[in-house]
């Protein structure tokens, strides 16, 4: 059914790839009161890769993100035209549960965002509030397990009832990258999740991302053009408010089809 869909010619890369697509928008378009602010965008998410979302400031990338999500239903003067699905299913759909859509999606901000509790509990928050675990022995596995796999147990583990908010700040981003796995998403968006981070701090949240794409499917806006080279394999770069290209981030930064990619990577602007 999904590949039955129409295409145009701007999705000619995603097409050809053989991997599953796991979301997709479709004409997507945002407008915030009379701006429009994203025009007919066409891009397909692949199951289990990293797609890093690239452009000068101000191109949209961060709107179509969390346009994933639906994070921007509470802008009051926020419109979204088109479709968006996950595994086949319109997001947008008003049967749709926000509240488990965004257990399947989830999201990290830009600036590390721990609630002001312990560490235990900010982990083990959103799993009580979608009740995934049945004994408190079941919620201590799922905040440890979400911790190691977000490469930061061994660092907290003597101090769990400690505030989240006590932590460095890469490790508060690694805190929120354990909330965001503790509720078992599909997908996780990342809106430069490093770039209020130091160069190690940013490394080590690069290599979680590499561990991550092999369970869930990540969505990465980023300024910085070797991180998107670094952790993606795919890129797709947008410019005022259209997609201008995607493909594999090998090809977008070696040999990219459009002059404004080109430009873009090489410096050129933005
Ligand atoms: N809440 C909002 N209300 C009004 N306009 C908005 C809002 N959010 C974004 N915009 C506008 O929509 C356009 C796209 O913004 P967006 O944040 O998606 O771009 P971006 O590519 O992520 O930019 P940056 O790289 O600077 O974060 C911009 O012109 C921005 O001013």
């Amino acid at each position: 059914m999904l590949n039955d869909m129409k295409t145009t010619p701007v999705k000619e890369a995603a097409v050809r790839a053989n991997r599953p697509i796991k979301m997709r928008g479709e004409k997507v378009s945002v407008y915030y009161g009379q701006k429009q602010a994203l025009f007919d965008v066409d891009l397909d998410i692949e199951e289990r890769q990293v797609t890093a979302l690239i452009g000068p400031s101000g191109c949209g990338k961060s709107t179509f993100l969390r346009c994933l999500n639906r994070m921007n239903d509470p802008i009051d003067i926020a419109r979204v035209e088109g479709h968006i699905t996950l595994d086949g299913q319109d997001v947008y759909d008003p049967d749709i549960d926000v509240v488990e859509l965004r257990a399947r999606v989830g999201m990290v901000f830009q600036k590390p965002n721990p609630f002001p509790k312990s560490i235990f509990d900010n982990v083990s928050y959103g799993p009580r509030i979608h009740g995934l675990a049945k004994s408190k022995a079941e919620m201590e596995d799922i905040v440890v397990t979400s911790l190691r796999k977000a490469g930061l147990y061994e660092e907290v583990k003597d101090r769990l009832d400690e505030p989240g908010t006590g932590l460095s700040g890469g490790q508060q981003q690694r805190l929120c990258i354990a909330r965001a796995i503790a509720v078992s998403p599909e997908v996780i968006l990342m809106d430069e999740p490093c770039s209020a981070l130091d160069p190690i701090a940013t490394a080590k949240i690069e290599e979680l991302i590499d561990e991550l794409k092999q369970n869930y499917t990540i969505v990465i806006v980023t300024h910085s053009m070797q991180q998107a080279a670094r952790v993606s394999q795919r890129t797709a770069m947008f410019h005022l408010g259209s997609l201008v290209e995607v493909g594999a981030t090998e090809k977008m930064f070696s040999n990219p089809d459009d002059k404004r990619t080109q430009d873009y990577i090489t410096g050129r602007f933005g």
